[in-house]
């Protein structure tokens, strides 16, 4: 990955690749809108409510600025991460995203043929369209996780658990922020749920635990299927105690994905989770919820390098990513991004969306005096809010300043 962007940048300026995408994200959301029926694209696109987390989580991006330094080296810099034992070429992966077939027939097989061939590791959805093998089978040895939505079925769940060990995922992720769905404006004006028509419920249909409980098999009564999916697809009856049950479940690093709470952070410590990402789900779940971006710094001080932070919600450039990663997150996931990709140009598209971003990550991290995603900390930010320079290593704040336990 060294001197990626610039690799980037000399190709396209001499016209060796043909970008399948625009780069701005703003024209890549406009073009799928055009090419996207109202019902899938704002099913992407839109957020919970009035969307105030979705515009909260862009203006806690946009509160901090990034403070260049000069005569600092960068000519070779390192992208490199470290998470659980693997290292990955770049801090990037790609959020788990259900029902992709919905944008491209393709769905989560191309997606996931993109991230292996950027090397980028891939978060296969419960709710895809197509099953985690039939995933893990387009990605050869590439890195890929599984995203769990924790079934109020605990049989189901736990042969999804051991489902994702036998086909080679090395983590689970566990969103917490969604047992059910939130009031979700466009979707409602739209009378559209992609599951009632079939799509996302691959990892159902293919699970033998799911399918012993319906008299005929899916492929004969699919209307039977999709209400057992229905009926077992969440769990708002779960606490942290329920944890010991993933644990007794699999060996794989466990991740729960949803926290924004400095005290959630700390509870994922005391019972043994192995990694959080700091999330609000791209603004899809609780409208009104804090920016994503605000939490970060302080669940950061909290989890003081105990685990790793992960952190998603509004990311779309290079800069967003150097921000988070400077306010302590070990790597980011980016979500609509590239499902507009994958929109427009399959597997290519999802491609280009990771180079271009990838590309930018590695320029302005160069331009701001730094040559390693490790050297990036909260001296590089200037907070908008209050105007404060931050000149050493970590966050100042008290750990919960700010937040009522
Ligand atoms: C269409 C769509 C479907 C999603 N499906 C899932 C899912 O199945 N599981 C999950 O944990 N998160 C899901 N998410 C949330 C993403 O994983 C991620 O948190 C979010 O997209 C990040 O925000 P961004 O889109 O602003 O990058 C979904 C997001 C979108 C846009
Ligand atoms: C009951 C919640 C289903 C959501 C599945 C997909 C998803 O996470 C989303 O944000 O949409």
């Amino acid at each position: 990955m060294n001197q990626y962007g610039n690799h980037v940048q000399n190709e396209i300026y001499q016209r060796k690749v043909r970008p399948s995408i625009p780069f701005r994200f703003e024209e890549l959301e406009q073009m799928a809108r055009e090419k996207l029926e109202d019902g899938p694209f704002y099913y992407v696109a839109g957020g919970a409510g009035g969307e105030g987390t979705m515009r909260a989580n862009r203006r806690a991006l946009d509160r901090w600025q990034i403070v260049p330094r000069m005569l600092n080296n960068v000519e070779n810099r390192d992208l490199n991460v470290t998470l659980f034992g693997e290292t990955y070429s770049s801090p990037l992966l790609l959020a788990p995203i259900g029902v992709q077939s919905i944008v491209h027939p393709d769905g989560e097989l191309a997606s996931a043929r993109a991230a292996a061939s950027m090397n980028v590791p891939f978060i296969a959805s419960s709710a895809s369209t197509y099953s985690m093998e039939e995933i893990a089978s387009v990605m050869g040895e590439s890195p890929r996780w599984f995203q769990l939505y924790w079934s109020n079925d605990l049989e189901i769940a736990a042969s999804m658990l051991q489902r994702a060990e036998a086909s080679g995922y090395s983590a689970i992720v566990v969103t917490l922020d969604a047992p059910m769905m939130a009031w979700r404006e466009y979707d409602l004006e739209n009378a559209y749920l992609p599951f009632l028509s079939g799509e996302g419920v691959g990892n159902y249909v293919s699970d033998p635990v799911f399918r012993s409980k319906l008299k005929e098999p899916p492929e004969v009564d699919r209307n039977a299927a999709a209400i057992l999916w229905s009926q077992v697809f969440g769990n708002a009856r779960l606490t942290w105690d329920d944890l010991a049950f993933l644990r007794e479940h699999t060996s794989l690093p466990i991740l729960l994905k949803g926290i924004l709470h400095p005290d959630d952070a700390k509870l994922a410590i005391d019972r043994g989770m192995d990694g959080i990402i700091v999330s609000n789900h791209g603004g899809r779940q609780v409208d009104g919820a804090i920016g994503a971006l605000d939490s970060l710094p302080v669940i950061c001080d909290v989890v003081n390098g105990r685990i790793p932070v992960l952190f998603d919600s509004g990311i779309r450039r290079g800069a967003d990513v150097v921000k988070a990663l400077a306010l302590g997150a070990d790597s980011v996931l980016i979500g609509r991004p590239y499902m507009y990709g994958l929109t427009l140009a399959g597997e290519q598209g999802v491609k280009d969306v990771i180079r271009n971003i990838l590309a930018d990550l590695d320029l302005t991290l160069a331009l701001s005096g730094q040559s390693s995603v490790s050297g990036c900390d909260a001296s590089l930010l200037k907070d908008v809010k209050d105007g404060s320079f931050h000149s050493k290593k970590g966050w100042n704040a008290q750990p919960t300043a700010g937040f009522k336990s």
